[in-house]
């Protein structure tokens, strides 16, 4: 029997995948080999020895402490795409909102009810102090063309706005997917300069905390309005509350509601809503406990973000899986291993990503409970291995 333990509300589809699986206990006493997760910061988590990986039912993995669980054997998955329609939506629904300054107008007219009477009359006489305009022939700056980015420039494309956008790492799955009809910005400050609306879909590392920061505020164009449906680490807290102040940023629309931000003036502050859908959470929880259960199972990895794809049919007999750094000999070492257990190999994959790798190789027979022990010691003792599982 498996155990997989849950943080976070985790949708019902994805959980009933484990409920319904006579090999699995969810959120059992044991100790668990896997954990499914959403925002739950597990920084300072303590993993049980037991844990063999983690799947964060969205994109970023920022909360997750990668080069630890990586140095332990853990392998962390997310779910790529799997909720970016639900940001997008919402991302194009705060375009439009905020243009139109519509959260402040509908806010004041829910205070209107004293009027009585005279409500139609008090809206006549101070809806124009709401007037907007409209996004149509307005400059769009995308920074970041993976699943998200990409659909939010397309739509943005249709509903008549001018995109440019800046994705220095843009994948050639992405890049098949982005309309001929966005502009492509060579650099960041290209962004900064030009456009109306800029809008965040990066994910948050070292290299990206505080992308848009003073300098950056320095180089935009006058009133532009920020909306950061990524991380609010993206943004310097220290200097966009002079940047709204001096009105250099018109509007600072931001899913990372803190108290800092909240204290600024022509804040939107959305309670991290982007990819709160049934759709999206139900697609999130499928895909995580997919390809959590498959990697428990089987040993094949799809969509970690510390080990690349690997991918053997399972043939059921017995399959040795080690988790290693990426450094030569490694394969030559772990079929050494193997060789004092007269056992043959049926198949085998290796494959790295940057200074991981991860082999799997298939025996033609099981080994006996003593073998395995004896195979599993000799192959974790081979120095820059991480994790040997038989299964
Ligand atoms: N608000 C929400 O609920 C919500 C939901 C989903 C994702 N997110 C956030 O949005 C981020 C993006 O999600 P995604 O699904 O599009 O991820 P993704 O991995 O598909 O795309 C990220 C893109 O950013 C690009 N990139 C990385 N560094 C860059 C840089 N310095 N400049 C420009 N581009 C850069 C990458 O090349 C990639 O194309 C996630 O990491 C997560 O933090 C938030
Ligand atoms: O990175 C993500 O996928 C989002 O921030 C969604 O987070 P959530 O699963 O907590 O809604």
């Amino acid at each position: 029997m498996l155990t997989i333990n849950t943080f976070n509300a985790i949708s019902q589809r994805g959980l009933s995948l484990i409920e319904e699986d006579l090999n699995y206990y969810l959120n059992g006493s044991g100790d668990p080999d896997g954990i499914l997760v959403r925002s739950k910061n597990l920084h300072d988590f303590e993993f049980p020895e037991s844990v063999k990986a983690i799947a964060r039912a969205g994109a970023g993995v920022n909360n997750i402490p990668i080069d630890e669980c990586t140095e332990k054997g853990i392998v962390v998955f997310n779910t790529p795409g799997a909720n970016a329609n639900a940001v997008k939506e919402l991302v194009l629904a705060n375009l439009i909102a905020s243009s139109r300054n519509l959260f402040s107008a509908v806010g004041w007219a829910q205070t209107l009810q004293e009027h009585g009477d005279d409500v139609a009359a008090v809206v006549e006489a101070k809806k124009k102090e709401f007037v907007g305009s409209e996004i149509k022939g307005k400059k769009l700056g995308v920074v970041g063309l993976g699943a998200i980015g990409v659909l939010v420039a397309n739509d943005a494309l249709a509903l008549g706005m001018d995109v440019v956008a800046y994705d220095p790492f843009i994948s050639v799955d992405a890049a098949w997917r982005l309309s001929r009809d966005v502009n492509r910005a060579m650099h960041i400050d290209e962004v900064w300069a030009e456009c109306d609306f800029v809008t965040l879909h990066i994910p948050l590392t070292d290299k990206t905390n505080r992308l848009v920061n003073g300098s950056s505020f320095n180089k935009m164009k006058e009133g532009m309005t920020i909306l950061n449906f990524s991380r609010g680490e993206l943004v310097d807290e220290s200097t966009l509350g002079q940047a709204l102040e001096s009105g250099t940023v018109g509007k600072y629309v931001t899913d990372f509601p803190n108290p800092r931000v909240l204290s600024m003036k022509n804040v939107v502050p959305v309670p991290h809503l982007g990819a709160s859908t049934v759709e999206s959470e139900e697609n999130c929880a499928v895909m995580a406990t997919k390809q959590l259960k498959t990697y428990l199972e089987t040993g094949n990895i799809k969509h970690a973000v510390n080990l690349p794809d690997v991918e053997l049919p399972y043939s059921g007999k017995m399959r040795l899986t080690v988790m290693h750094k990426n450094i030569p000999n490694m394969v030559g070492q772990i079929t050494t291993a193997l060789s004092g257990f007269a056992v043959n190999i049926a198949d085998m994959i290796n494959r790295s990503k940057a200074t991981w790798a991860y082999t799997m190789i298939d025996l033609d027979h099981v080994l006996t409970e003593e073998e395995q022990a004896g195979l599993k010691q000799k192959i974790e003792s081979i120095e820059g291995v991480v994790s040997v599982r038989l299964i």
